[in-house]
């Protein structure tokens, strides 16, 4: 992270009750917040008193209930105050969910299981950042289910995951952060599936398949866990607007056993939703967009995942750690891959050919050049097996070089030693190293 610089300016902002302080600082700056008197949050996660909070790439808001002085050092590419704000909503919703969680502790009875949908940047994540926050300072310990590939949270992008969150979400590092957090050791480790792309659309029936495959561990790990149960899911989604996406959606409620949908930013969805034939079991509610959310250029969320990436492999500046170089000949591993995109490499087949898969297919790929960069999935599938669809993913590898000469990939890992697993799942997120 960049350091705020010599001669940094100081600003003091001293906010009422119910305001925020919003700002943005781009991947050049950094800027240190401090809480000097009164309280204060972010995203639902209480700031220390005197603790010093920096972010850089950031576009955040630091909320008070009942007034607050807060000092930044640095500078921000756009910093102001706002009194409104939808979070007098956000905390009714919360209440709501809060009673419906000890209602299921009184009765022996699942928790809420809350969906948030609306379109990209209307602040689905910070919602349910804020909404985890909240169940956990109250003690509940609720699965935060990610099923944003292109925005993951929790681990490398092209990826859907559950954490099952025991604390509050990292100030500084957000769920990533947590999820690495030293101390964040099973059960509260994320499960993680590979799924290999930015749009739930671009593999629809891969990613059905592991949505079931999460309801299943949801159930598995609920079964035996009377503290998740009544906490329930929160459960974050891609943005959509289009009514024909809505299909994975669809799907995900039905799989998940959703009883509340939250629609943020968005009239138009909010009716689609509210006439679905699920709508009569399931409490379908309307969300303002907050106006301090910040629409994301391309370039900015590719910084972000890059940097995401970077921190899977090298820790967040909190908790940095090495990753480590191996070697995986060719004849040793198998890279498989699933899904109907798939074009074969050239030399696997006739010029000009490209073998055409159904979704959920796999299929070897033959190493060549192209798999430079790309992002791996450990699994822990047999070296015959090709059952690999929808299969979670132990860690991931990102591929530095193809050595075809001597037929062998060179890996960084973040864990020492030569790869445990031979069977790897190809996606098409790519990542280059760039320090
Ligand atoms: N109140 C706020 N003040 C300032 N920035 C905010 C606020 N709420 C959200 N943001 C920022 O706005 C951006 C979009 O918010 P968020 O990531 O929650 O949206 P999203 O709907 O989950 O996006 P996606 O399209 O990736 O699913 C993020 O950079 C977030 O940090």
């Amino acid at each position: 992270m960049t350091s705020v610089g010599a001669n940094p300016k100081t600003t003091d902002w001293v906010l009422g009750p119910g305001e925020e302080f919003r700002f943005e600082v781009d991947f050049k700056h950094t800027i240190e917040v401090k809480l000097k008197h009164g309280h204060a949050e972010y995203f639902g996660a209480e700031l220390g008193r005197e603790a010093t909070y920096s972010f850089s790439g950031e576009n955040g808001a630091v909320f008070s209930w009942e007034g607050c002085t807060l000092t930044v050092v640095g500078e921000c590419q756009s910093a102001y105050k706002a009194g409104e704000t939808p979070m007098d909503t956000c905390i009714n919703v919360h209440m709501a969910l809060q009673q419906q969680r000890t209602q299921a502790r009184k009765d022996d009875s699942d928790g809420p299981r809350v969906m948030i949908v609306g379109p990209d940047d209307s602040g689905k994540t910070s919602l349910a950042r804020t909404l985890v926050n909240y169940a956990v300072r109250m003690g509940d310990a609720p699965l935060f289910v990610d099923l944003d590939p292109m925005d993951a949270s929790v681990t490398v992008p092209g990826t859907l995951s559950v954490t099952p969150m025991t604390k509050a979400v990292d100030i500084e590092t957000g769920f990533m952060g947590y999820a690495m957090s030293s101390s964040a050791g099973p059960p509260d480790t994320p499960l993680v599936w590979q799924f290999g792309h930015d749009q739930p659309t671009d593999n629809a029936a891969l990613f059905k398949l592991i949505v079931d495959r999460m309801a299943a561990a949801i159930k598995r790990r609920m079964d035996n866990d009377p503290q998740t149960t009544a906490s329930g899911l929160i459960v974050d989604t891609r943005g959509f607007t289009d009514a024909a996406k809505c299909e994975t959606i669809d799907h995900a409620i039905s799989a998940l056993g959703i009883t509340t949908l939250l629609v943020v930013g968005s009239e138009r969805m909010y009716s689609l939703l509210s006439t679905r034939s699920y709508a009569k079991d399931v409490a379908v509610i309307k969300m303002a967009r907050s106006g301090g959310t910040v629409d994301r250029s391309a370039i900015y969320r590719q910084q972000y995942n890059s940097r995401t990436i970077q921190q899977y492999f090298y820790g967040t500046p909190k908790e940095p750690f090495s990753s480590f170089s191996t070697v995986a000949n060719f004849q040793e591993i198998r890279i498989l891959r699933v899904g109907e995109d798939y074009i074969a490499p050239s030399s696997t087949l006739p010029l000009g050919e490209s073998r055409k898969l159904t979704d959920t297919s796999v299929l070897p790929m033959e190493p060549d050049e192209s798999l430079t960069h790309s992002i791996l999935a450990v699994t822990d599938a047999a070296m015959e097996s090709d059952d690999v669809a929808g299969i979670q993913a132990l860690g991931f590898v990102n591929v530095t070089v193809v050595d075809m000469e001597k037929k062998r990939l060179i890996l960084i890992s973040p864990v020492p030693g030569r790869l445990p697993k031979q069977v790897l799942v190809y996606g098409n997120v790519k990542w280059m190293e760039t320090l």
